[in-house]
């Protein structure tokens, strides 16, 4: 059994995925409080996973060692500076894994003295295959350090980054990579039907098949380009998939993506360090 105190500001769908996998691993849901202003979201989280609640964020602060901020971006500003005395009070840790909000502006409404661990997760901490990385400032100690780590850890892996701006490029590969495998899931869905194949058959294919080539990626010593030409037959069904790939500008078009989204990061900051 895990004992530590765990609060999270916003129970949404990133808060639900982490609180779900602590769960899961052994955190018991009496040392895990939530407070969100919507009060059916506690209410359902009450109901489903058996946590304290409180539409009161002063209350969670109160209740726990390490406040994790899950609340949008756009709604961290001020959720950050309405709790900033009593973290202060409390010298809590605190942890934000909201997108694009950097060390600067988190210390800025929280407290210059204020011990703040930065980190990027994503949402299959709800099946405790999460990927998340981590970045302290310099007011976390070594103990604080291994807390947040652990909350992290229990749902997947944890990296630590020692350079902020490298969240930038997490949040783009990991934070926001699960879209980009369910996109194309969808697709591969939408073309398996257009070949005629049932609902049912193309979502179990699909499904089977990401989880077949994320183990064997996991599992095998080989890079994934020496894994895709072992399904590729010289002249076969698969080469020709790839080559249409290849002339849609598939490789270009994921590093365009990932830029994109490693610029709105930046961009996100920049706004809110202005703000
Ligand atoms: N969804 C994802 O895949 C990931 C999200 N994140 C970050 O996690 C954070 C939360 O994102 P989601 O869970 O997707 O958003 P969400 O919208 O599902 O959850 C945010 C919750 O905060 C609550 N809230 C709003 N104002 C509040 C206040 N003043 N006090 C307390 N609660 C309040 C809302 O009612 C809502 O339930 C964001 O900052 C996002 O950048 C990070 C990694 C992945
Ligand atoms: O889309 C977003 O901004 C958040 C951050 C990473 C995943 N979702």
């Amino acid at each position: 059994m895990k004992t530590n105190k765990i609060g999270f500001i916003g129970g949404g769908n990133m808060a639900s995925s982490l609180i779900s996998g602590l769960i899961a691993s052994g955190h018991v849901p009496e040392q895990i409080w939530v407070s969100d202003i919507s009060p059916d979201t506690l209410t359902a989280l009450k109901t489903q996973l058996n946590v304290n609640t409180s539409v009161n964020n002063d209350d969670i602060i109160n209740a726990v060692d390490v406040v994790v901020l899950a609340v949008k971006p756009q709604t961290l500003s001020a959720v950050a500076q309405s709790i900033a005395a009593q973290v202060q009070q409390k010298k809590s840790l605190v942890v934000s894994i909201a997108a694009g909000i950097n060390q600067n502006s988190l210390s800025r409404w929280l407290g210059a003295d204020t011990a703040i661990v930065r980190c990027m997760p994503n949402t299959p901490a709800l099946v405790l295959t999460g990927a998340t990385a981590l970045h302290a400032n310099d007011k976390v100690t070594g103990e604080q350090r291994d807390l947040a780590e652990n909350i992290l850890r229990s749902v997947g892996i944890a990296l630590w980054v020692e350079d902020e701006a490298e969240l930038d490029a997490v949040t783009a590969v990991s934070g926001s990579g699960p879209a980009y495998y369910f996109l194309l899931m969808e697709a591969m869905e939408k073309a398996a039907l257009e070949l005629g194949l049932s609902q049912e058959t193309a979502r179990l294919l699909v499904q089977q098949t990401a989880l077949g080539a994320a183990k064997i990626a996991l599992e095998s010593a080989e890079s994934p380009e020496q894994l895709r030409k072992r399904v590729t037959s010289p002249g076969g069904t698969t080469q020709r998939a790839i080559e249409t790939f290849e002339q849609g500008g598939f490789t270009e078009l994921v590093s365009k993506a990932l830029h994109a989204a490693r610029d709105r990061s930046i961009e996100m900051s920049k706004q809110m360090e202005n703000s």
